[in-house]
């Protein structure tokens, strides 16, 4: 399902002494089946941009147009209930929000209130935590009792029992450990391709972004500053410095070996690129020579 935003400002408590103009002239597609990552430094919006992809907050003015449904600073709170279910919004530290008194209520919680039976959506609820990579066996345990990665993952389960078609995370690895982040960007990947999402990540980790999305959004002082590949981001180390923002592992090590002479035909972006680029470029008997017939 695409978004498209046309023309968009945004105002925090406007006509207060608390105004605060938070985007700018916001004009941009998120396009259908895409793995969009928003990036910007702190305060850049992203947050409140990412507010608008299921309506929580409406522009102040201009349009949000997502799939069929178009936004605008009239629309009525009323009958965004099935927008809301089209794109699933898991906030950071999504944990927090965990309350029933088992797993598998929790995660039914969302598709009960919207109308599905009780049988019906403890049935989501178990093919859910499958999904996101839980035993069985944690269904009727309280969510409390878990660790904090597998809350994480019954919460992301919540959102997952919407059906939801575009899927917009918010730092979901924020606060896990370096295996744990891996397995949840991994986890989402397998989601993405399975489930034949759209997804959209605002994040930090300029790794993640290089080793997951194809289209990129960089924010700026509530604008948008630039848009397209990772490729064509990370392309201009300068201009990344100068927006706040840094390099993914791999493109900064690639360009410290160009500081020093070095040359590639493309920036990498992930190690495998690297790598590759690297065993182009060195001499053969760097590794032993290439084998010959004799050996
Ligand atoms: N509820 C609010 N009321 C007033 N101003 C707000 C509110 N939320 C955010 N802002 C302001 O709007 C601007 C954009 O903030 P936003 O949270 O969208 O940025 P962000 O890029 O998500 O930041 P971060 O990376 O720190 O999460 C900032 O100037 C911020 O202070």
């Amino acid at each position: 399902m695409a978004i498209t935003f046309k023309q968009v400002d945004f105002t925090y408590q406007p006509g207060t002494p608390f105004e605060t103009k938070a985007l700018t002239d916001i004009n941009l597609t998120i396009p259908d089946g895409s793995y969009t990552a928003l990036i910007g430094h702190t305060g850049s919006g992203k947050s409140t941009l990412l507010q608008h992809l299921n309506a929580l907050l409406k522009p102040t003015s201009g349009t949000v147009t997502i799939g069929e449904r178009v936004i605008t600073p009239e629309t009525s709170n009323k009958d965004l209930k099935k927008l809301r279910q089209h794109v699933g919004i898991v906030f950071q530290f999504p944990e927090s929000q965990l309350f029933e008194e088992t797993v598998a209520k929790d995660i039914a919680f969302g598709p009960q209130n919207f109308g599905v039976s009780e049988a019906d959506a403890l049935k989501t609820a178990a093919e859910m935590l499958d999904l996101v990579g839980l035993d069985q066996s944690l269904l009727d345990r309280s969510p409390f009792d878990l660790s904090g990665g597998q809350m994480r993952r019954v919460a992301i389960a919540g959102v997952l029992a919407m059906q939801p078609r575009v899927l917009v995370l918010d730092e979901p690895t924020a606060g896990l450990d370096p295996q744990g982040r891996l397995d949840m960007m991994e986890m989402f990947a397998k989601l993405r391709r399975e489930r034949d999402l759209t997804v959209v990540l605002v994040t930090h980790q300029m790794d993640d972004v290089a080793n997951y999305a194809d289209h990129v959004i960089v924010m700026d002082q509530g604008r948008v500053v630039k848009t397209g590949a990772p490729r064509e981001i990370f392309k201009d180390p300068q201009w990344l410095v100068a927006h706040q923002l840094g390099l993914p592992k791999t493109t900064a090590f690639a360009q410290q070996l160009i500081d020093r002479g070095w040359q590639f035909d493309r920036m990498p972006l992930t190690e495998d690129e690297l790598a590759a680029d690297l065993i182009a470029q060195l001499p053969a008997t760097a590794f032993g020579g290439a084998p010959t017939d004799d050996e």
